[in-house]
């Protein structure tokens, strides 16, 4: 691979890291403890420990003799090997690849068929080469200690990882006139599903498709006989991205995927595009599997939908920009109705079942919150370094405070009841309507007036039509999506990376949930900006 030039990143220096050192009460999670450094990551480690599943990595590495002098180069075979995208001639060695049949300077298929030859244009320089690659980590850490330090080895060195590029290839492995692709969207809500339906149909018009169904109220759809399939196609979907919300509807739970398999063999599906979360990518990955166990030549392609921003690997997911965007209109409302009352505090939950990342960028973007909580970092509400004294201290100083909290956080405080929904997923208890109580007990306890808000704005957000930077990333997405099926990949995922358009294979990216690394800028960012000590 070619040679990388490298830039200084910008943020603190350890020289001047002593402004951050942990006081009795201060900053502890930081963690820039430099002689407690056993392991690569400690902070990231207790967190991970603690949601376990960092023990999977350091597994990996684990496995690693370091002692061995070509153990750099196995480790990037082994990564490539790990991060090859399934292709059908895995299964059909025969297939034989056509010319591609999108080409932006022809675009005849839309209204011809193919019976005289599939148009191309050979000297279209628009394509992606299949050995493209992406960079998946672009920052070279100089020792495990560097603030959100990603390293394998104890002396952190550069180990080059490279993921697949996405984009129209030259060479297509299905006739259009052969396709019957379908659309399924599946798990909650989230901004922006429309766009990325809509760009599917167009891209897969445009690569001259006519048999395109929407598959209704996710995977149900594949098995209830009340429902039936959506036809398809650029002038269904013309406006659908105006709106929030699934054009096809969304649902939990779902058929067995050998039912699934079998309802996509009666219909005649060999494209298969999945909106969903990790749940969904599971059960496409599944779906996937299994049409190669039946040796059909299916194409199953996912696209990363999940607000919470919890897929591996990906710069963000659709959705979580706007939702961070619309989550300060629950904040500022908070924020004014602290503001304005006598001792007032203003409590928002946000998003994110495992992952902080709304709650963390909702506050960072706001500039109005003085606690952010989110799963990743334990805290006490109570004692002397507890979210109330802290809220009690913020009264006497500021005359109001505003917290926000992530869904997933202080679920410990909670009576746990073991459900979970249709689709398996703990169902949580209510940790915004517990800060709201203990906060109210908490001040009548010690005498002091408080008037606690409180705001859970969650499906407001989820309903929510994408904002402009997602509707970008969902047009992307859904065209990668749609050029990753004819070019034969199958138990892929699109993703960003880098800010450059990648795909992954599914298993990759739902090994567990993303999330936010305690030992991160971003979330040292977010405590700089909040101002909130450590609680506990
Ligand atoms: N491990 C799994 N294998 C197969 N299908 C799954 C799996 N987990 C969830 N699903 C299905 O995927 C769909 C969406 O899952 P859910 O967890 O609700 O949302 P998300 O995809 O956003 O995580 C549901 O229909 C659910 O039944
Ligand atoms: O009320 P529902 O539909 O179960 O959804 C609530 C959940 O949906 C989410 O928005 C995420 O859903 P997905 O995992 O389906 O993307 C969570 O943040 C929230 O816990
Ligand atoms: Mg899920």
């Amino acid at each position: 691979m070619e040679c990388i030039s490298h830039v200084s990143i910008a943020g603190p220096k350890l020289t001047s890291l002593h402004h951050l050192k942990p006081s009795l009460h201060f900053h502890r999670s930081r963690g820039f403890s430099l002689s407690n450094y056993h392991v690569f990551r400690p902070n990231l480690s207790r967190i991970a420990k603690r949601i376990g599943v960092f023990a999977e990595i350091s597994k990996q590495n684990s496995s690693i003799d370091f002692s061995d002098a070509d153990w750099k180069i196995k480790y990037q075979e082994d990564f490539e090997r790990r991060f090859n995208i399934p292709h059908i001639t895995d299964v059909f060695p025969d297939a034989q690849p056509i010319p591609s049949t999108f080409c932006l300077k022809m675009r005849t298929p839309l209204l011809e068929d193919f019976a005289g030859g599939y148009p191309s244009d050979e000297e279209w320089h628009g394509y992606i080469n299949n050995n493209d690659r992406v960079l998946l980590k672009v920052i070279k850490f100089s020792s495990p200690s560097s603030a959100g330090a990603e390293c394998i080895d104890p002396g952190c060195s550069w180990v080059e990882q490279w993921v697949h590029r996405a984009g129209p290839r030259e060479k297509i492995y299905f006739k259009p006139e052969e396709v019957k692709a379908a659309i399924v969207t599946c798990g909650g809500l989230c901004p922006g599903l429309n766009d990325v339906i809509r760009q599917i149909v167009i891209t897969l018009e445009i690569y001259g498709v006519k048999k395109i169904v929407g598959i209704p109220f996710g995977y149900r759809g594949f098995s209830d006989n009340d429902l039936s399939e959506m036809p398809l196609s650029r002038k269904v979907v013309q406006n659908v991205h105006l709106s929030g919300g699934s054009l096809l509807g969304v649902s939990r739970g779902s058929p067995s995927v050998s039912d699934m398999v079998d309802s996509m063999e009666e219909r005649g599906i060999n494209m298969l595009f999945v909106l969903g979360g990790n749940g969904t990518h599971a059960g496409a990955n599944a779906i996937h599997n299994e049409c190669r166990k039946r040796r059909l030549k299916v194409a199953v392609v996912g696209v990363p939908k999940t607000i919470d921003n919890d897929i591996l690997m990906m710069d963000k997911t659709f959705g979580f920009d706007t939702a961070v965007e619309e989550a300060q209109r629950a904040i500022n409302s908070a924020y004014i109705e602290a503001h304005s009352a006598y001792h007032g505090i203003g409590v928002v939950k946000l998003m994110g079942r495992s992952s902080g990342f709304i709650a963390m960028h909702a506050a960072l973007a706001s500039g109005q919150i003085d606690i952010c909580l989110i799963p990743e970092v334990p805290f006490h509400l109570h004692g002397p370094h507890g979210v109330l004294r802290h809220l009690k201290y913020l009264l006497e100083t500021k005359g109001s405070a505003v917290v926000c909290v992530a869904e997933g956080a202080g679920q410990s405080f909670l009576r746990k009841t073991n459900a979970t929904d249709a689709s398996g997923n703990i169902v949580l208890g209510d940790i915004g309507v517990h800060i709201q109580q203990e906060t109210k007990k908490y001040f009548k306890e010690i005498g002091v007036h408080a008037d606690v808000k409180y705001i859970d704005p969650t499906y407001m957000i989820r309903a929510c039509r994408a904002n402009a930077s997602d509707g970008i990333l969902c047009t992307v997405l859904g065209q990668n999506a749609v050029h990753g099926a004819f070019a034969g990949y199958s138990g892929i995922t699109v993703g960003i990376c880098n800010t450059h358009y990648v795909y992954f294979p599914i298993p990759e990216v739902i090994s567990y949930p993303r999330a936010v690394d305690p030992n991160s800028r971003m979330w040292h960012r977010c405590l700089t900006s909040t101002g909130q000590p450590d609680f506990i």
